[in-house]
């Protein structure tokens, strides 16, 4: 091939609603996503439109604490174009020219609006890249599958790299490690606190089905407390966002929460399975969770950022994405014993 090769990046995530009436649609098409809700239709299909509706105004009481909608894909625009601007310094030595597309799973943009962007900028080949660093059939593989779907339908004939999880990616880490220090800091020093990594949660089912992503985010955990190398640290991880009857997988982040406070901790919070500031982080860890813990007596309550548009971070995305060029299946850095890599068998279509 001759010139520049065209690299579409398609940044995958969960989306948000954009305003109060989408609020509703999108908690459908949440909970109408088979790997949500494990039923066959139509009981799912009624289900999720039940549940969307009792949903929806808790729901939209969380959004309105953010203007009505969700920051997600604004962020997410973001970076997007600090992964270009990082690549075009790079640029593979000048072979590559990189274009970032945005695919959401449950709100716009979605996979088709993106498939057919892709199309039209003419791209020579694609790479899937989760923003879920941890890889999990809820979000990562739906996302895969969901992509399968959609550039099937647009035609789309380019080969596809993919990138499956990234838990324990340098670059992820130290951003995180880099982020810890001062809030541990301001919390009042590793003596009087705990780091608390505070995961979105699951239900026990799902792991037990053979999901990678609790294991996932234990080794990322695990290895940003080794890069922090503070002895004696205290730090715990935990499950937040909880929805449904079902059991999740535990400790819950409120119960961690109640515990310091009856232990005297300061508790430095991180929000360890999301790189975007949203509803979970702004609200539910900020809002919801800050108060619980002055209630709760916690002396002192400080919420990392999500790593966002860190530079170290975004330098981490770019590796994953060159390397996943000079692969032609599933990009898998994650060799650690007990690995178990679903995302081949979600780009073949297979569940
Ligand atoms: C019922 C089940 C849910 C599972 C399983 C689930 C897994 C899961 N979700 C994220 C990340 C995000 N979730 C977000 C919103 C959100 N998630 C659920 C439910 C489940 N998530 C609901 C009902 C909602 C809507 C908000 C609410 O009603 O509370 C978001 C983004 C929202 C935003 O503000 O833009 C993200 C991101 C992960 C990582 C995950 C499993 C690993
Ligand atoms: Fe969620
Ligand atoms: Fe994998």
């Amino acid at each position: 091939m001759t010139g520049r090769r065209k690299v579409a990046i398609v940044l995958m995530n969960l989306g948000g609603p954009d305003k109060p009436e989408a609020v509703q649609p999108f908690l459908f098409n949440l909970f109408n996503d088979p790997a949500i809700i494990r039923i066959p239709n139509p009981f799912r299909f009624l289900l999720a439109k039940l549940i969307s509706k009792r949903r929806a105004p808790i729901a939209r009481e969380i959004y309105a604490e953010l203007g009505g909608g969700s920051p997600l894909v604004p962020l997410t625009e973001a970076q997007g174009r600090a992964l270009e601007e990082v690549l075009a310094d790079q640029a593979a030595a000048g072979k590559i020219e990189a274009k970032t597309f945005l695919a959401m799973r449950y709100w716009h943009p979605f996979a088709d609006e993106a498939a057919a962007q892709v199309k039209a900028w003419g791209a020579d080949e694609i790479v899937l890249l989760p923003l879920y660093p941890h890889y999990s059939t809820t979000t990562t593989e739906s996302s895969f599958k969901d992509w399968m779907r959609a550039a099937g339908e647009a035609g789309l004939k380019a080969p596809v790299h993919v990138v499956c999880c990234y838990p324990t990616e340098p670059g992820f880490i130290s951003s995180y490690a880099g982020l810890i220090r001062p809030a541990l800091e301001e919390a009042g020093g590793p003596e009087k606190a705990r780091v608390l990594f505070s995961a979105h949660g699951l239900p026990k089912k799902v792991i037990e089905d053979g999901d990678p992503y609790q294991a996932q985010v234990e080794q990322s955990c695990a290895a940003i407390v080794k890069e922090l190398a503070i002895p004696g640290l205290d730090w715990q991880t935990c499950y937040q966002s909880r929805v449904g009857p079902l059991e999740w997988i535990g400790p819950a982040t409120d119960k961690e929460i109640e515990r310091a406070g009856a232990e005297g901790k300061a508790l430095v919070v991180v929000p360890i399975a999301f790189v975007s500031e949203h509803s979970e982080t702004l609200v539910e860890l900020d809002i919801e969770y800050g108060k619980l813990a002055r209630e709760s007596g916690v002396p002192a309550y400080v919420r990392v950022a999500a790593v966002g548009t860190e530079r170290g971070f975004i330098d981490g995305l770019a590796r994953l994405v060159l390397e996943s060029l000079n692969n032609t299946g599933v990009l898998c850095p994650e060799d650690a014993p007990g690995h178990v890599c679903t995302a081949e068998r979600a780009i073949a279509g297979i569940s």
